[in-house]
């Protein structure tokens, strides 16, 4: 019997354990941490993200101050409102929604964050405490994946972990973290060479690649734990779904434990933004 590890549940934990210390923290400086979002333009699938972030920053007790700006804006526009942000010291963390519109450079605006209110972790100097091993603000979703793992496992140390997916944002962030927690990493994508030998000796596998259902039985190793990072639309039987990187129902027989899509990363990624901005607020008041 495989275990499912419950994404939601795990959240609503955490998110309750961020209420009570925000409340201690407001009751200390009498100031409300607040996440500031910067959407720019209409993304379809940023819809219930941005509503699972207003209904958990309610519940954290933070406030949330969201700027919706149009599809045409300009670079310098953008740049003028993070510069803005930046300098509002009632802004505590700043996340702006990616993918931008093609017309922005998204490089540009990771590093025009403020590193002290980089709740996403992307700026190049948290990617380098992150990856010297002083992590501050981690990024949310890799922060989310190592908590279900120490969760379900007493010792990640000396564990084969393959990662597949190599971005910026979820693979790089995630490899770097296992190997603080002393397991061997192995990094795969679209170019590796024998990628289905290389999974089946995994006792950890990370799927974070958005290629629907793309991981079957047969590339897995009895007792793995698997952690599905993938959040991918597709129609079956003429009605949306949403699944994940990871053919779920037909691996079970071979997983030792498991997140499920949805109700497993994307709660977690979401509390972890929570956390984050608390973390941020506390690093700028100097506690
Ligand atoms: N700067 C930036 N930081 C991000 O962290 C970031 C981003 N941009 N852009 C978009 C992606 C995507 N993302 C999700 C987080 C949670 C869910 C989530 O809560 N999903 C639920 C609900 C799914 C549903 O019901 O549709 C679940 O998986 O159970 C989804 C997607 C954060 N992202």
């Amino acid at each position: 019997m495989t275990v499912m590890i419950d994404g939601k549940a795990l959240a609503d934990e955490i998110v309750q354990h961020v209420a009570h210390d925000v409340l201690a923290f407001k009751l200390k400086h009498k100031v409300t941490p607040a996440l500031a979002v910067v959407l720019v333009g209409e993304d379809p699938a940023s819809g219930v993200y941005v509503r699972n972030k207003i209904k958990r920053t309610e519940q954290s007790g933070l406030q949330s101050i969201a700027h919706y700006l149009p599809e045409n804006t300009t670079q310098s526009e953008l740049d003028e409102l993070i510069d803005q942000l930046n300098r509002d010291e009632s802004v505590h963390g700043i996340l702006v929604q990616l993918p931008l519109p093609a017309h922005l450079s998204e490089p540009r605006v990771i590093e025009a964050i403020t590193p002290a209110k980089d709740v996403d972790g992307f700026h190049p100097e948290n990617v380098g405490k992150l990856v010297t091993g002083q992590p501050v603000l981690v990024p949310c979703t890799p922060l989310g994946c190592m908590i279900m793992l120490k969760r379900q496992m007493d010792d990640l140390s000396g564990k084969h972990a393959v990662v597949i997916g190599r971005s910026n944002i979820v693979g790089k962030p995630i490899a770097n973290l296992l190997l603080q927690a002393d397991c061997t990493v192995t990094l795969v994508h679209s170019r590796t060479q024998n990628i289905e030998e290389i999974c089946r000796s995994a006792d950890i596998l990370v799927a974070a690649v958005g290629q629907p259902l793309m991981v079957k039985e047969h590339w897995l190793k009895p007792g793995v734990v698997v952690i599905d990072v993938g959040i991918n639309q597709i129609s079956l039987d003429g009605k949306r779904k949403l699944v994940g990187d990871v053919d779920f129902n037909g691996v079970l027989s071979k997983t030792a434990a498991i997140t499920p899509v949805p109700g497993g990363v994307g709660p977690m990624t979401i509390a972890c933004l929570m956390q984050n901005t608390l973390t941020a607020a506390q690093h700028q008041l100097g506690c």
